[in-house]
């Protein structure tokens, strides 16, 4: 079964909404980026951002429907998102997951860049994990982070190996972040959350650098 008008619609206009509520934050650079909302699991169908676009505007050919193969339902001259299979993945191996979210961030390249070495990235004790669905007293939770593979297929294979149902996101070296969650409200509210976590921490290692300085100088 494929999707109705009524969904795509339904799923094209919270596509709109969130575009332009992170396109206000500035989080989608030189048209990097990119959404989907899942339509349907079975056969899995979701709908996409259409590569190259500016994602700080709303146009009439801004999403399409794609896939299991991250193929569109429909005859189109939209190209989905190079990096749709990466959506696919997400889709596949968290049948939950009702809409995925990519950005690219200054704050979240640093932290990717910074703890590639140990191909994670771990906070403790922060009340906005709780906002990623982590209500545990003191949690600790661990991003994994991949290297930034320019081939798509090897760069979703390497996320797919990485990504766990416990924390909702997986970092790309010096690249972005995506997440996921089970609809648009909640892969929002986690986004918003890593984003928060990954610039409180990269501000939090300059001030303490700022402190020891002025402590050892003085
Ligand atoms: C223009 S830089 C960003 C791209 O290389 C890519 O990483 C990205 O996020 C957007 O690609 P897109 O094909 O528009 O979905
Ligand atoms: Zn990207």
């Amino acid at each position: 079964m494929t999707a109705t008008l009524e969904q795509r619609l339904d799923a094209f206009r919270r596509l709109d909404d969130a575009k332009l509520t992170f396109a206000r934050r500035d989080w989608f650079p030189g048209t990097s980026g990119n959404l989907s909302i899942k339509i349907q699991n079975d056969p899995l169908q979701f709908a996409v951002t259409a590569s190259g676009k500016d994602k700080t505007k709303l146009s009439p050919e801004d999403y399409l429907v794609v896939d299991q193969d991250s193929r569109p339902v429909d005859e189109t001259t939209l190209k989905p998102s190079a990096e749709t299979l990466i959506h696919a993945v997400v889709y596949k191996s968290f049948p939950k997951a009702g809409a995925c979210f990519h950005v690219h961030t200054v704050w979240n390249n640093l932290i990717s860049e910074l703890y590639f070495g140990q191909r994670a990235f771990s906070i403790q004790g922060q009340e906005l994990i709780k906002g990623l669905g982590i209500w545990e007293e003191n949690a600790r939770i661990t991003v994994p982070i991949v290297e930034n593979f320019a081939d798509i297929p090897t760069l979703a294979t390497e996320i797919e190996k990485v990504i766990t149902p416990e924390v909702p996101g997986v970092l790309i070296r010096n690249h972005g972040i995506y997440t996921w969650g089970g609809n648009d409200f909640e892969a929002k509210r986690h986004l918003e959350a890593f984003e928060f976590l990954f610039e409180y921490h990269a501000r939090w290692l300059q001030l303490r650098q700022a402190v020891v300085s002025t402590t050892t100088t003085n």
